[in-house]
């Protein structure tokens, strides 16, 4: 029996019911796949039912309010109430800028820090935070490394997060199944792509975003505009995907611009929002019958969820205005009652039809039901893989990303070896003498500084890295820990060659000192300095915007410049 499926008694809260597995086996429900029972089983850490692990989220008079730059505060989301079973496709609907991804942030506990909210949001009648692998999130951007192929991106996400002891062939099948889940066979040897390669199209990154998050099949998966930038049939396929895994007792609630009348017809629930405001919430298939009855029926021919994106859009009045100024907009007498009067006014009458509505004490009674039931609420992040596994596996992928991105290190080594040739050529043979010393000592200064805070060269693949790092972080892919010790075990290969290759060419063209070990220290103390300044530098632009930290380099680089003349 499923949870939601529970009786209540009263106004009493009740724990979920498990119901016993007899001599120790497994209940299943019907319609999980073997690989969700297993992922989910093994991160309750239960041999008990799998429905249990499933998740019924609600939210009810959830408001967020925001701060402005210029101090005033702004309503984003007023008083809003509903809720995503599993099993279920949730369609979040409206116009651009009426909210929907301010509702997904403050569902998967996301918001800026300048928004606050109110209400209350339950993840199986209980307070959760759904960041950090609770739930997983699909954003609008897809924030990917580009120099890897697609199927090399969803391996490596594997070994990041499925358990150490599955079988190797059993994550590459299963990555092979989410390729193919997604339609991404053609492409799966292709490099995701960046500034210098030219990679998959926008359509495809964007179903490597959510093949990344379906892989280990989420129990609750939040996606915000899954089909942007995808063609019809595409769309449909990937909208079909999701539905599917609804089907295997996931909760899926997804943002969707304009969905074809074929893609409208997956969805089960329909959230419709206006100016942060709730116009229906229902059953997808009873949204008809709804604008219907309040005024504002669906004209024949016309599809569905463009009627409805048209009554709720009041970026059509200055549309319409604009039009009928310049007079290439006659209105003649027509049935549209949104002909005759403003958007603004259809989407008061919508708001207000809804709140009287059954659609809307549905809601509401359904949401106390689903709240009253205390189910199972795994704080545990997303990845099941040791710690040791996830810092091998990201120390060897960012290897790779840093030996095939040539922005990275390459760029600046041929930098380097330029340069040191040319002070190479400057003080050559200078000497070991007395009266050469003060020319040693500036030669030394010159590739120290310089060398040094070339390491800046870096900063715009580092920043791509750290996107992607926040991505997979709020998902819970792995930790700070394991993400530090890859990127300086990764790195230290590319700055022991560079900062040797360059050192080595400038000592040996200066002469700076005879010696085996002065020469080895001279090299070494390149490289711990540009280590030093490159891992600060590093660690300032995780936490500094970007912006703080231009002023903070160029700063420092104007007082080493002007260090000589003091
Ligand atoms: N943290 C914030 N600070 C200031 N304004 C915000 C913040 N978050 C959201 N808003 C404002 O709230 C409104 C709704 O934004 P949101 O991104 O949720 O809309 P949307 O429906 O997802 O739009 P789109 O379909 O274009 O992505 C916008 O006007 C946006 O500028």
């Amino acid at each position: 029996m499923r949870n939601s499926e529970a009786p209540t008694h009263g106004g009493m809260e009740i724990e979920a019911t498990r119901p016993s597995a007899g001599n120790g086996s497994t209940i299943t429900l019907p319609g999980l796949s073997p690989l969700s029972e297993t992922l989910w089983r093994e991160k309750a850490n239960t041999a008990e039912i799998i429905g249990d692990v499933s998740a019924r989220l609600t939210w009810k008079d959830l408001t967020v309010m925001v701060t402005l730059s210029n101090g005033e505060t702004q309503n984003v989301l007023e008083g809003l109430t509903g809720y995503a079973e599993p099993g279920t496709f949730t369609a979040l609907m409206g116009p651009s800028g009426s909210g929907k991804s301010t509702l997904l942030d403050a569902l998967s506990s996301r918001l800026a820090a300048n928004a606050f909210l109110s209400g209350t949001i339950l993840l199986n009648g209980r307070k959760a935070k759904l960041s950090f692998g609770t739930a997983a999130y699909v954003t609008q951007d897809d924030n990917l490394i580009g120099t890897l192929t697609v199927r090399e991106t969803i391996s490596y996400s594997a070994r990041l997060r499925l358990p150490d002891n599955m079988p190797w062939a059993d994550k590459r099948a299963l990555v092979e199944s989410t390729i193919v889940a997604m339609g991404l066979q053609d492409c799966a040897d292709t490099v995701i792509g960046n500034w210098h390669l030219r990679g998959i199209s926008g359509g495809e990154k964007r179903r490597v975003s959510i093949a990344l998050e379906i892989l280990m099949r989420p129990r609750l998966l939040f996606l915000d505009e899954p089909t942007s930038g995808l063609d019809s049939a595409s769309a449909f396929f990937v909208t079909q995907t999701l539905r599917a895994l609804a089907r295997d007792g996931r909760t899926v609630i997804a943002s969707i611009h304009q969905p074809s009348s074929e893609v409208f017809e997956l969805f089960d629930q329909l959230y419709l929002l206006s100016s942060g405001k709730t116009v229906y919430f229902g059953q997808a298939s009873e949204a008809y019958e709804f604008f219907a009855q309040a005024g504002f029926p669906c004209p024949a021919l016309r599809n569905p969820s463009d009627h409805f994106l048209r009554c709720i859009n009041s970026d059509f009045d200055k549309v319409k205005a604009t039009l009928k100024g310049s007079m290439k907009l006659r209105f003649e007498g027509s049935d549209d009652p949104l002909d005759r009067i403003t958007t603004a006014e259809a989407i008061r009458t919508l708001i207000d039809f809804y709140r009287t509505s059954q659609h809307s004490y549905a809601a509401r009674q359904k949401v106390d039901e689903i709240s009253k039931v205390k189910g199972t609420v795994l704080e545990a992040g997303g990845s099941e893989a040791s710690f040791l596994m996830q810092s091998y596996t990201l120390t060897k992928r960012s290897f790779i990303n840093m030996s095939r991105d040539f922005g990275y290190y390459w760029l600046r080594l041929v930098i380097y070896i330029v340069v040191t040739v040319c002070i190479g050529t400057i003080y050559l043979n200078v000497g070991t003498g007395y009266n050469s010393i003060l020319a040693r000592g500036s030669c030394a200064s010159f590739v120290f500084g310089f060398v040094t805070f070339m390491s800046i060269g870096g900063f715009p693949s580092f920043v791509e890295d750290m996107k992607v790092f926040q991505r997979e972080r709020l998902n819970g892919h792995y930790g700070v820990t394991s993400f530090v010790i890859s990127n300086t075990l990764s790195a230290m290969p590319f700055l022991i060659l560079i900062t040797f290759l360059s050192g080595t060419i400038c000592y040996f063209m200066v002469r700076l000192h005879p010696g085996f070990w002065h020469y080895l220290f001279f090299v070494l103390c390149l490289y711990a300095s540009v280590t030093v300044v490159e891992s600060l530098m590093m660690a300032i632009a995780s936490i500094v915007p970007n912006f703080l930290m231009g002023i903070i380099i160029g700063a420092g680089i104007q007082v080493c410049m002007s260090l000589p003349r003091i």
